[in-house]
């Protein structure tokens, strides 16, 4: 099959949960940078850089299609938490999450025939308290390193999860009712 959308992300997540919409589609993978401004709101950073992910893949796809992007980050008391640059980083991360609530918060662009929409999906996590044992011992298996928060809700990290108020598919990375409704006003699918 043809394909009839780029995805612009090297997150393994997200092109699998993309599959689930059943649209053929190709990667394409611009860089990005990703830096906070100061003073950006975390809803407003991760719109940009979805936004920015989905044009720079619009202005590298080989062919003119629609191009999906997307972007995942971790709030707590306002504070983003991104992946973790080191073993402390993420050791930090996952104590602050310890016997709390947190937002994630996932973002997606679709970028075509030079327009650009973004759509934000929020999901409050809970967490249960971890002991320095789940911390340590969690970071050992390498899970952390790749993923925002510092942690996998669909891995080992599903058992630190007390409840989730909102979409499941968000906080692995791509919110499969949004980014389906989305394709279809970009008229990536029909019906
Ligand atoms: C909170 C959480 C995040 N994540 C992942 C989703 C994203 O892949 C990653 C956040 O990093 P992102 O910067 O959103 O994405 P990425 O760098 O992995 O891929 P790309 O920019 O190329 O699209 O964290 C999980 O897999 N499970 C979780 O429970």
């Amino acid at each position: 099959m043809p394909p009839l959308l780029y995805l612009a992300s090297a997150s393994p997540r997200r092109s699998e949960l993309l599959v689930m919409l059943e649209v053929p589609f190709e990667l394409v993978l611009p860089r990005v940078e990703e830096q906070r401004r100061p003073n950006e709101a975390a809803a407003d950073y991760v719109q940009r850089l979805a936004q920015d992910k989905a044009t720079a893949g619009a202005a590298m796809a080989p062919r003119p299609l629609p191009v999906l992007a997307g972007d995942t980050i971790v709030v707590l008391d306002d504070d983003v938490l991104e992946k973790p640059v080191d073993k402390a980083d993420g050791l930090s991360m996952l104590r602050r999450l310890s016997g709390r609530n947190h937002q994630v918060m996932t973002a997606m662009a679709l970028a075509w025939q030079g327009r650009l929409e973004v759509v934000l999906v929020t999901t409050e996590v809970s967490f249960r308290t971890l002991s320095e044992t789940d911390i340590e011992r969690y970071w050992a298996s390498g899970e952390p390193t790749d993923k925002a928060g510092g942690y996998g809700i669909q891995g080992l990290a599903g058992r630190f999860v007390v409840r989730i108020n909102g979409s499941y598919s968000a906080v692995v990375g791509l919110p499969l009712v949004e980014t389906e409704a989305l394709l279809r006003r970009g008229g990536v699918l029909s019906g």
